[in-house]
């Protein structure tokens, strides 16, 4: 039984609120149900339906308006009802990990939450992460749902593995997310920031407001006396410092300029990477098991992440050897095969980059971009194909509400020798019959999904399923 007479004054003293839901088809007798002003409808709308199916709590935005009074329904009304709700969240599920780091950026963040979960564990923590992978921790591995869930699935998960003893948690702040006031209610006690390129500009405008959302979690998600843990080498470094409470809030600064992890050295080597590292004037050398100079990023953010819930470097710099890659992020799949979640121009260029030094003949790339989706990142990728690739075969990848072959036309002129192949199955499959020997194909932008978003249907599909299936015979 939840009482939120406390957070919430208009309730009656004592009333049991016996959940919360930001969709009214998922409202229960006794619920709070918040109408949200929403991008496609307006949640209001859907008031009837919550109170049919019992809401008697129902958080509206103030600024909309008073409601016409219905009776047995307490409204509360609040100029940030996202904000307000993000709260009640926070309250109704009690508990939550006591260490959560939440990490942002545009690429990388999937990567860096499941090696911090990797290295906790290592060090004998309950450790979990969230994110677009879903939720993994000990005895729960459940995937699918947003990068950031809602404030309600949120915390109900949350205080589920809270409960269950994890006490060390590694999430993903999207900047849907941060912009949505989705986990206001967590106790972030690390922040870290991998990197800013174009992405979600069909959501945010442009990339002032995109940086906007991301900064929120150093300005109003960290606690006082949190860490951030930030990318030395990108150029938004001094402005997310300029963020924090310099009284009572760190930084752990990583990269080539990094005054806290200092990456001196990077060289492919067969098994991934040599590193060397100095970190408090000591130097460290190991071997990263992953190819890719962003790995080695993605492995120096997850090692500052960890630093800064209290581990000693010397304890946790062997264990980056230790690491084991991420589902769909740059996974080889077998004979020159490559299957990644590049479905942002930097993501695609920065892979196929890391790619060229592994083929000795020539580089192929099958990607598509997802519609209903910034619609200038399809140009800019057909351009970096062109620049980074030889041979490039052009698919669809989630249209989504769009028409696939027009997608497909505003990436075509920016690449014009590439070979148009709209069904994905049939692109992956010529790509893979058409490579000779020290060739290397990259198929991006879907990585782990298992499905293509055509409509408002999901149909079964796996790049990497499919690959395997078509090297195999
Ligand atoms: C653009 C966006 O982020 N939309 C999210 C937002 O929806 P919205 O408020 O705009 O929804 P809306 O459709 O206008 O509806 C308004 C309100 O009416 C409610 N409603 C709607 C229908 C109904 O029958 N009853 C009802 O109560 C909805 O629950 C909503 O609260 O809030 C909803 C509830 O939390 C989210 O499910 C929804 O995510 C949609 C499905 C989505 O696709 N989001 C993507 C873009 C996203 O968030 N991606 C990020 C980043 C990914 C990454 O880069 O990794 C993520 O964190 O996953
Ligand atoms: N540090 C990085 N710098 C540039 N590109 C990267 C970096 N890390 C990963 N990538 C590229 O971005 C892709 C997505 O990586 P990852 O899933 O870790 O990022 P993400 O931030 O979680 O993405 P999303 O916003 O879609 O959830 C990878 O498959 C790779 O192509
Ligand atoms: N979280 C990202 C994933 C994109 C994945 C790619 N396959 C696409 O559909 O564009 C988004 O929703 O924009
Ligand atoms: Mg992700």
């Amino acid at each position: 039984m939840v009482m939120l007479d406390n957070l919430i004054p208009e309730l009656e003293e004592n009333m049991e609120i016996t959940g919360i839901t930001v969709d009214s088809r998922k409202v229960k007798p006794g619920f709070l149900f918040a109408a949200l002003p929403g991008s496609n409808v307006d949640g209001r709308s859907f008031i009837p339906q919550a109170v049919e199916n019992g809401a008697r709590v129902v958080l509206v935005n103030r600024d909309d308006g008073e409601m016409e009074a219905i009776e047995g329904v307490i409204f509360v009304y609040d100029k940030n009802p996202r904000l307000r709700f993000a709260d009640i969240a926070a309250s109704f599920y009690e508990k939550q990990p006591r260490m959560t780091a939440a990490i942002t950026g545009t690429n990388g963040k999937s990567s860096c939450v499941t090696f911090v979960r990797q290295m906790w564990s290592m060090l004998g923590e309950q450790a979990a992460s969230i994110g677009t992978l879903g939720i993994t921790a000990p005895g729960l591995d459940i995937s699918g749902g947003l990068t950031t869930p809602d404030p309600a699935g949120l915390h109900e998960r949350l205080d589920e593995i809270a409960k269950l003893g994890v006490t060390h948690l590694a999430m993903e702040a999207s900047s849907h997310g941060l912009d949505q006031f989705r986990m206001d209610g967590v106790n972030v006690r690390i922040a870290a920031f991998t990197n800013l390129s174009r992405d979600h500009l069909d959501y945010h405008g442009d990339m002032a407001s995109y940086l906007a959302a991301k900064k929120r979690l150093f300005s109003e998600l960290l606690r006082p006396g949190g860490k951030a843990v930030l990318n030395a080498d990108a150029p938004e470094f001094d402005e997310l410092v300029d963020e924090l409470d310099g009284y009572s809030q760190k930084v752990i600064s990583y990269g080539k300029k990094g005054e806290t992890i200092c990456l001196k050295e990077a060289t492919p080597c067969p098994e991934g990477q040599k590193l060397s590292l100095e970190i408090d004037g000591e130097t460290y050398t190991l071997t990263l098991p992953l190819a890719g100079y962003f790995q080695a990023e993605n492995a120096l953010c997850s090692l500052g992440v960890v630093m800064a819930s209290g581990a000693n470097a010397a304890d946790c710099v062997p264990l980056l050897e230790k690491l084991e890659g991420v589902p769909g992020r740059m996974e080889l799949i077998g004979k020159g095969v490559y299957v990644d979640y590049a479905h942002t121009p930097d993501a695609l260029q920065t892979v196929l980059k890391a790619l060229r030094p592994h083929t000795d003949g020539k580089l192929c790339v099958v990607f598509g971009c997802g519609g209903d989706r910034d619609r200038g990142k399809r140009p800019e990728m057909g351009r970096i194909a062109t620049e980074n690739a030889d041979i490039i075969y052009v698919t669809d990848d989630n249209p989504r509400g769009e028409d696939a072959a027009s997608i497909r036309a505003e990436i075509m002129p920016a690449c014009p020798t590439a070979h148009e192949i709209g069904d994905r199955k049939d692109a992956i499959s010529q790509a893979i019959a058409n490579l000779n020997e020290g060739d290397v194909l990259l198929i991006a932008g879907k990585g782990h999904e298992t499905g293509q978003i055509v409509g408002d249907k999901v149909l079964p599909f796996d790049d990497r399923a499919l690959a395997k299936e078509v090297i195999n015979g």
